[in-house]
């Protein structure tokens, strides 16, 4: 017993012994280990704070460059919608109550034009386009002036064929505009909460055309950032309707919603329609095209009466 007694305080002595003994052994196989602990801690540690600062720079608008998908191409959309505090360009401009933007906003849909009614008015823009085209890379045909890219300027088709425009467009492919223009108009009235008898279709409406080609003159540059209703007068509600694939019959030419922070893109899709207040709560642009050929259509409403046109027609 006695030795277990004096057993028990001995016991540490011997511990301390080992220890001292220890010390020399352990510290050459140890201390690599911790040191090397410490660091990894450190860089993991250093790692998530960067990420986080490069998230908080994003959001607060450090790199223009940070673009989030507002429509993947593969996406087949009901419909997207996105409300934005309203500009104030609309003040500047005579407000009619009930239409005039007072809620503001974009949305994406693919549920309002089918992929076949995208494909029947697409070839009537290859048609109308074939008689034409621009030098530069970028083409239009408006339907409702008959203006057409040719070369470096327009000619009026509808006064260069006179007549016999009739041999190249038929009643029905004014009657599927038609019915194109009126389902969007439907979709915008419901999106923005006004009645759609308010919204009076407005000039330009026009196809377009974009390929890779250089710019020839100043009306092939689609790529500049700008504010419809600044840039055409009239426009108080723009929708575009896409007629080719993005990264399938074309790549580049995302429409991009400019914001400070994180732009938003549009990929376009056959039968997409994209529709947005015209005001400068709705920067956007065209990325260029770097291959294939892109059409698109837009189709404008504005609330001034006076402002509206007429289906386009046989003219
Ligand atoms: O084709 C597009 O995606 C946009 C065209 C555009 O911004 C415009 O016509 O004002
Ligand atoms: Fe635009």
């Amino acid at each position: 017993m006695a030795p277990q007694r004096r057993g028990a305080p001995k016991a540490p002595e011997g511990n301390r012994a080992a220890d001292r003994r220890r010390p020399s052994s352990t510290k050459s196989v140890r201390a690599p280990r911790d040191v090397w602990k410490k660091w990894l801690r450190v860089a993991v540690l250093g790692a998530c704070t960067t990420f986080v600062a490069l998230l908080l720079w994003g959001s607060l608008g450090g790199d223009d460059s940070i673009t989030e998908v507002l429509a993947h191409r593969s996406e087949v959309l009901p419909g997207r919608f996105i409300e934005v505090p309203c500009s104030e360009d609309y003040d500047s401009h005579r407000r009619f109550e009930g239409c005039s933007p007072r809620k503001c906003g974009r949305g994406v849909s693919d549920a309002i034009i089918t992929r076949d009614e995208a494909r029947r008015i697409r070839s009537i823009a290859e048609k109308g386009l074939s008689l034409g085209g621009s030098d530069g890379g970028a083409s239009i045909l408006d339907l409702h002036s008959g203006a057409l890219s040719v070369g470096k300027h327009f000619v009026n088709l509808y006064r260069y064929f006179g007549d016999k425009i009739q041999t190249i467009f038929s009643e029905e492919d004014f009657q599927l505009y038609r019915d194109l223009r009126q389902k969007v108009q439907l979709a915008i009235a419901q999106a923005f909460g006004i009645s759609a008898s308010l919204l009076h279709l407005t000039k330009p409406t026009f196809f377009s055309r974009i390929n890779s080609t250089a710019a020839r003159t100043a009306h092939d540059e689609y790529w500049h950032a700008h504010v419809d209703k600044v840039t055409y007068g009239s426009f108080d509600y723009t929708s575009l309707l896409y007629l080719s694939d993005y990264l399938d019959d074309f790549g580049g030419g995302r429409f991009v919603f400019m914001e400070e922070g994180a732009n938003k893109t549009v990929e376009p899709r056959a039968g997409r329609v994209s529709f947005f207040t015209s005001g400068s709560e709705n920067l956007h642009r065209v990325e260029k095209v770097h291959w294939g050929t892109r059409y698109a259509i837009t189709i404008a409403f504005t609330c001034d009466p006076d402002h509206g046109i007429a289906d386009p027609t046989f003219t």
